[in-house]
């Protein structure tokens, strides 16, 4: 029996970027979260102590800063793929490199009504996710959003379920449907010359808004009805995108009893729970496109 080094990568976790542009005096601004980690002949750094081949994670750290200077910030996906390039190509040691990037959105302050330059809130939406991988098996691109919280009041249903003697929750044509939604999509093959071209920021409205669009017109039987229209219009309003992967916690709102104060209750006044909650989780894919793993791997079996 050995012991041996599995699985490695190493680098620089959330690394703050805020990218103000100031061309005039209407500035724009984009704020992210960038995670770079590198793959390759690392195991002397964790047998032996050997740094000669470890781009320090300090470094790392450093050209995220200067990229956004010299590259900027068009897009996360865009600012990943410009990143992980930079590693696998110009870093000689380097064999593949892995950015994930949070984006947080900065609305325009509204100021006597008019929009101001230089002064933005914080809308406490989504934050918009990319998670680029460049290594030997090519370049892997997913798009994504965490944090979507949705809830509709009505256009929900759970009923006909399978019952058991620890069954208790009764059947429900409408009931109120809250998520806080998770979604990553993959891009099918991005090569060098498409990658520079693609729309990232309307390709990522265009998907959150057809989400939103599902979860509210669909009369939903259950979570996971809705979540494969969801998946399923994204992959028909983009042939380019191969798979999306979805996980929605059900925030279940439980009507409060009102009898014991002489009142009816139907259907306004809710109890939101945090937990437990539901989880449903799915991958809508098209069956004619290769699995890519690569693309999903993002730490050596952790987080
Ligand atoms: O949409 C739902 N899916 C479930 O699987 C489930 N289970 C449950 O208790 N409530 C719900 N709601």
């Amino acid at each position: 029996m050995a012991i041996i080094l599995g699985d490695n990568q190493y680098g620089k976790a959330e690394s703050r970027v805020v990218r103000i542009y100031r061309d005039g005096s209407r500035h724009e601004i984009r704020d992210i979260n960038v995670s770079t980690a590198l793959r390759g002949p690392f195991a002397p750094a964790h047998l032996e102590g050997d740094q000669s081949n470890v781009l320090p994670t300090d470094t790392q750290k450093n050209t995220a800063y200067a990229f956004a200077k010299s590259h900027g910030i068009e897009s996360i996906e865009q600012f990943g793929l410009a990143l992980a390039r930079h590693f696998v190509g110009a870093i000689e040691p380097v064999e593949g490199a892995r950015v994930e990037v949070e984006e947080y959105a900065w609305t325009r302050a509204l100021v006597d009504g008019q929009e101001h330059d230089h002064t933005w809130t914080r809308t406490g939406a989504e934050v918009r996710t990319a998670a680029v991988t460049v290594d030997s098996s090519g370049e892997h691109v997913i798009g994504g959003l965490k944090d979507l919280v949705l809830l509709k009041s009505t256009g929900s249903e759970f009923a006909g379920f399978l019952e058991d003697d620890f069954t208790t929750l009764q059947e429900t044509h409408d009931r109120v449907m809250a998520t806080s939604l998770n979604a990553k999509w993959r891009f099918g093959a991005v090569s060098e010359a498409s990658a520079a071209d693609v729309p990232w920021d309307e390709i990522y409205a265009g998907v959150k808004a057809i989400m939103v669009k599902q979860f509210a017109t669909l009369q939903s039987l259950a979570l996971q009805q809705t979540l494969w229209h969801m998946g399923k219009a994204v992959l028909e309003a983009y042939p380019f995108i191969a798979e999306i992967r979805l996980s929605a916690p059900n925030k279940h709102h439980f009507m409060v009893d009102l009898e014991p104060f002489g009142m009816d209750n139907p259907g306004e006044v809710f109890f939101a729970a945090d937990r437990p909650y539901g989880l449903i989780q799915a991958t809508i894919l098209r069956d004619d496109v290769p699995l890519a793993p690569e693309a999903w791997r993002s730490a050596a079996g952790l987080a």
